[in-house]
């Protein structure tokens, strides 16, 4: 004979008197480690350990329970054990609901404590003056290029790169009502705007597009005038108390954002890292040449570099590099000695986990 809907629901008061039991015996356990930590002085927010964790049981799913609930379900269990170990305050560049928001919630989870702050400076003395454990900040879009402002505050901070996050970006065209025939105006920043220019031209053509200085605050000038349409994300559109009235109209799809987690310590080794560094190169002929040859010969790939004008002398450039491994690793931390004899300094910005 089946089961009657009473019958069901006794089942599943009795697997989650389960899942609760065991999320108490999780949690002695991340206690303890916590005190470990304390003990030997380590950090502790592991992301390696925290990716491990994902890819195992994600690989090990049978289902039906879906791959992206597990992962979602685990993001609060860790974010919750997390604060266990140590209230663990996250400053972001804010305001609330912008996508550095949505990257810093992908992150920490819902109990972090999360502070978001006014500029990207105000992120980094945050954090190095202990008043929050971690910041994150924006550092690239695969459509925009690089966060200038990110790579100039490495020149004079100490903090380090614990983890890089990864954020597929959406934008959403949200309002008051959620009708179309009501939007006059459409507020956002002009990087989404710029994002979304052929979507808008062949919807909305002729209505205006004002640029303003974040996602965050187009949604609050949508929350008061229902006139007025917002491009921003998902989380606005609950924080703001508006309508969708139509999702991810961005033209490029595959839009990511790239942050990092800056803290006081870099993660320790996963196998699978990246290391970021910056140098100043010495003026002779045939440096930029030669600077790479370190990387090169050993085998060291690299993914990125970048140029900025060092501001207190015109005319000579600091050099930011990503490369794949870890510092501790035998060929990388010998390219990068190699490396110090063509420059003036090179300083190590965090070796960390690839966010995939
Ligand atoms: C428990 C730990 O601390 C934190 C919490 C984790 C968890 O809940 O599993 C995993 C990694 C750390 O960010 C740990 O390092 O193992």
């Amino acid at each position: 004979m089946s089961k009657t809907l009473a019958d069901l629901r006794r089942d599943i008061d009795a697997i989650d008197d389960q899942i609760l039991d065991l999320l108490n015996r999780r949690a002695r356990c991340v206690i303890e480690v916590g005190r470990l930590k304390t003990g030997e002085k380590r950090d502790f927010h592991v992301p390696n350990r925290e990716r491990e964790i994902y890819e195992r049981l994600t690989g090990a799913n049978p289902g039906p329970f879906p791959n992206e609930a597990v992962r979602s379900v685990f993001r609060e269990v860790i974010s919750a054990s997390l604060s266990l170990e140590s209230p663990m305050k996250v400053a972001f560049l804010g305001p609330k609901a912008t996508f550095s928001h949505l990257a810093t919630l992908q992150q920490f989870g819902l109990s972090a404590e999360l502070v978001p702050l006014k500029s990207i400076s105000a992120v980094f003395e945050e954090v190095e003056k202990g008043r929050a454990y971690y910041g994150v900040v924006p550092v690239e879009n695969s459509t925009e290029g690089v966060v200038s402002h990110t790579l100039d505050m490495f020149m004079d901070s100490e903090l380090k790169i614990n983890a890089e996050i990864l954020l597929e970006v959406h934008h959403d065209l949200l309002s008051r009502t959620g009708r179309v025939e009501d939007i006059k105006k459409i507020y956002s920043h002009p990087q989404p705007i710029a994002q979304c220019r052929n979507w808008l031209e062949e919807h909305f053509p002729g209505v205006p597009l004002v640029d303003v200085a974040s996602t965050a605050v187009a949604a609050q000038i949508a929350g008061e005038d229902y006139t007025a349409a917002a491009i921003a994300s998902e989380l606005a559109a609950t924080m703001y108390d508006l309508k969708v009235v139509r999702k991810r109209i961005e033209d490029q799809v595959n839009n990511f954002t790239r942050f990092l987690v800056i803290g006081k310590k870099m993660a320790e080794r996963c196998g699978d890292d990246k290391t970021s560094l910056m140098f100043l190169i010495k003026d002779e002929p045939g440096i930029l040449y030669r600077m790479l040859e370190p990387f090169a010969k050993r085998g060291v790939s690299l993914s990125k570099i970048e140029s900025r004008p060092l501001k207190k002398k015109a005319w000579e450039y600091i050099f930011f590099l990503d490369l794949a491994g870890h510092v501790s690793e035998p060929a990388v931390a010998e390219a990068v000695q190699e490396l110090k004899g063509y420059c003036q300094f090179v300083k190590i910005l965090g070796s960390y986990p690839r966010a995939k």
